[in-house]
């Protein structure tokens, strides 16, 4: 397969997607997401994406799922509304098992991906792929985009995405018509009319279960407070989730450096984020 030329998305890119809020701003116009992850087995899923969403600096964030994810999310983090209602773009998938779906959380997510909104999908999600209206973009890993891949019946293994993941985030984007962002080392954003970024991963130690459900919420967070660019330039999204992969990896370095480069769990990851967007709005 043959691939254009890739550009490593940096500070003075992800700078542009930073935004404080001012004097006339409320919690609304800084905007809400809505995040539908978790479920019994992966809690902890919920708790990470919904705590990365807040640390990234929406104005809301609106969490529906079962009781027990919601006590879990609420525990942690009670800032977060528990009802449904009005949101400007979501984050769905995280945690979630594609083949056990109930009535009810097929029922939330059809509605989500109905919307218009702009969307990320992620996990237990990504197979929903093609039913979204809004700007979206998918987050697999390597082993989750063979999964989704083969069963749109292109041919692929794990293997041959970690060996050539350029040419494979492509080929994502092309089939599946969406934006594409691969993790791994170096996470490769791309999508079908061309935009191809990559962000080189500032620490290995983001290696772990749980970071990439603080992606998503990061990357959820930026959608929502960008909605309203994203609504008259819906390429911007692969710009925009480009830019969550930057303050994931950036926050992972700053939290391994306080350790004297030592490990790094998923939430001290979100804990540094908001020292990495006050980085980027004094740029
Ligand atoms: N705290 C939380 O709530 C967290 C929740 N999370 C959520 O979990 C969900 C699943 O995400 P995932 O990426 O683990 O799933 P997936 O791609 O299906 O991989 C399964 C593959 O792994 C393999 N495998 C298993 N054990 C292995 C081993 N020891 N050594 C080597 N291989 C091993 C296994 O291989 P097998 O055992 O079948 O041979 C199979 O192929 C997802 O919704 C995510 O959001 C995570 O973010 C983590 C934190
Ligand atoms: N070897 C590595 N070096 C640096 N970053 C990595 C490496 N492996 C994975 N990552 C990053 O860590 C995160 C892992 O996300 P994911 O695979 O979804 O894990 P989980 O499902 O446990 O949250 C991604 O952001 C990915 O880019």
């Amino acid at each position: 397969m043959d691939t254009g030329t890739w550009r490593e998305w940096g500070a003075d890119d992800a700078s542009e997607w930073s935004s404080a809020p001012g004097e006339h701003d409320d919690k609304y116009l800084r905007g809400v997401l809505g995040v539908i992850t978790g479920s019994p087995d992966y809690p902890g899923a919920a708790v990470l994406g919904v705590e990365a969403a807040h640390r990234t600096g929406v104005g809301m964030v609106r969490y529906i799922g079962p009781r027990a994810v919601r006590r879990a999310v609420l525990a942690k983090r009670p800032e977060t509304v528990a009802v449904a209602g009005r949101v400007q773009a979501w984050l769905l998938g995280s945690g979630m098992d594609s083949a056990n779906r109930s009535f009810m959380l097929a029922g939330d997510l059809q509605h989500a991906l109905a919307s218009g909104h702009p969307s990320v999908l992620d996990a237990g999600g990504l197979d929903l792929v093609g039913t979204h209206t809004g700007p979206t973009v998918i987050t697999p890993h390597a082993r989750e985009l063979a999964h989704l891949l083969l069963e749109r019946d292109v041919d692929c293994s794990v293997e041959q995405i970690e060996d050539a993941p350029a040419e494979w985030a492509e080929r994502a984007a092309r089939e599946l018509e969406v934006a594409v962002l691969l993790k791994g080392a170096v996470t490769h954003v791309c999508d079908p009319e061309g935009t191809r970024l990559t962000v080189t991963a500032r620490t290995h130690w983001l290696a772990s279960a749980g970071t990439g459900d603080v992606l998503g919420g990061i990357i959820g967070a930026l959608a929502a407070t960008h909605h309203e660019r994203l609504a008259h330039d819906a390429g911007a999204i692969t710009r925009l989730a480009a830019t969550g992969a930057f303050i994931h990896s950036e926050a992972a370095r700053r939290a391994s450096d306080a350790v004297d480069g030592g490990p790094v769990v998923a939430l001290d990851i979100a804990r540094e984020v908001p020292r990495v967007v006050g980085g980027l709005l004094r740029r």
